[in-house]
């Protein structure tokens, strides 16, 4: 089975190995749990939308939720990436990371009023508004401030995605963005108010998209409501489009990022739309497949109806399988010839039944034996909790043999550093 990752994620003598260096020597130097990712092959994901996009006005954002540990953020910038923000704290780290706050978008529904005042300091680029009540708490912060806000505005174009539920965010019965029913009228309103300025029109239908279809029926709702806003007078800039593309975790076949923006682009050809600037926030995509989770077997439990293998990561490092019941691939990092093969279910030391990793899995494993989770370089380290007052793990990326820690490994003085006890 070709590993999800590959090329850069291989086996060698045996050994997994990311770019040159094998993994189980680095789970000894730096210890577990350890999340370790590959730079080669974040700039190589990068690399397929910038080739597709080559020759275009455009902007690749990275959604810097999907992992967003400095020095990620700095192999992107460096690479002229923007960003896709979602918080006044995400603002914080690309600036900390060396990034073009100029190239940033501020995406999100419930963006404050101090957020928006940050953003506005700062300089960005543009704010992806996702209501009418957000358009006026905008205007009003920026008429304070003398200034005025670009916007684009977050239509909702209600397309099927067919993607899990949690991360489905374009049907009408998502929170997000306006209804594209309703959007000249908002584009009216927001032309009108007077610390604004239209720029563009965004779209975003959900993460995890493995098919083209859904991405080009949004499309089409986009370009139309584009050439309606434009007849009732409001130019528009440039087109922000998503979804997410997905990424392999077992057998998806996701388009590749070239071939997907390929039919994306031909379609924005054929109908006269070829000049706007284009705008993409990938996340999942550009660092799913660069990284992984390497934890140590601490003891193994058969039972009568389960056998346990529990491991020192847990769902406060990796909470996409407790969350969306989300399978990740599990893989020994050194093979062992001629163990016993059994089925396990790869669970944390967190107290809570829900702290799985993976179920019925068939592995030869035994106590102090690694094992990386793959495709695990999104939504990972960016969604772990301090839950059991578990400290979070610690961060490494290659290059090619290096190995540079980019996370020190949290302790519990730094978690209880902000609390106080009561004075008497
Ligand atoms: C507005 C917006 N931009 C970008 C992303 C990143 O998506 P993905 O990680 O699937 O590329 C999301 C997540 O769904 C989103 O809602
Ligand atoms: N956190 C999700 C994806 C959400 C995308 C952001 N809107 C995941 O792990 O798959």
């Amino acid at each position: 089975m070709t590993l999800p990752g590959a090329p850069y994620l291989s086996r060698r003598d045996g050994q997994l190995t990311l770019e040159d260096v094998a993994l189980d020597a680095l789970a000894h130097e730096f210890g577990t749990p350890l999340y370790v990712y590959s730079q080669a092959a974040m700039l190589g994901a990068l690399a397929g939308y910038q080739r597709a996009l080559a020759g275009r006005p455009h902007l690749v954002c990275y959604a810097m939720k999907a992992n967003s540990n400095l020095a990620v953020l700095q192999t992107f910038a460096r690479a002229g990436c923007g960003f896709d923000i979602v918080s006044g704290g995400e603002l914080q780290r690309v600036i900390a990371a060396g990034g073009d706050v100029a190239k940033v978008v501020f995406s999100g529904v419930g963006k404050t009023r101090a957020e928006m005042k940050q953003a506005l300091e700062a300089g960005v680029r543009c704010f992806n508004v996702e209501s009418e009540p957000e358009l006026e708490a905008l205007s009003a912060v920026a008429t304070a401030m003398g200034r005025i806000a670009p916007v684009s505005l977050r239509v909702n174009p209600d397309v099927d995605a067919g993607t899990h539920p949690y991360i489905s965010t374009g049907l009408k019965g998502n929170k997000f963005g306006v209804a594209h029913q309703r959007a000249v009228e908002v584009y009216r309103h927001a032309a009108s108010l007077p610390g604004l300025a239209v720029r563009g029109i965004d779209c975003h239908i959900g993460s995890q998209l493995t098919e083209v279809a859904p991405f080009l029926d949004a499309l089409d709702r986009v370009l139309d409501l584009v050439e309606a806003i434009e007849a009732a007078g409001i130019p528009i800039h440039h087109m922000d489009l998503g979804g997410g593309l997905g990424i392999t975790y077992t057998d998806e076949t996701p388009p590749a990022a070239d071939a997907l923006l390929g039919a994306l682009l031909a379609r924005i050809d054929a109908r006269g739309h070829g000049h706007r600037e284009l705008v993409f926030e990938p996340g999942r995509s550009l660092v799913g497949n660069a990284g992984v989770l390497l934890t140590e077997v601490l003891y193994l439990k058969p039972g009568e109806t389960k056998n346990f293998c529990i491991v020192d990561a847990a769902m406060n490092d990796l909470m996409r399988p407790a969350m969306y019941e989300a399978w990740m691939g599990i893989v020994p990092c050194a093979e062992r010839s001629g163990g016993d093969v059994k089925t396990w279910d790869v669970v944390g030391p967190v107290c809570e039944s829900g702290d799985w990793l993976g179920r019925d899995r068939a592995l030869a494993v035994q106590p102090g034996d690694t094992l990386a989770i793959v495709s695990a370089g999104a939504y990972g380290m960016s969604m772990a909790s301090n839950y059991n007052t578990r400290g979070r793990a610690a961060e490494v990326i290659v290059q090619g043999a290096r190995a540079r820690l980019v996370r020190e490994r949290e302790t519990a003085a730094q978690q209880f550093a902000g609390e106080r006890l009561l004075e008497d």
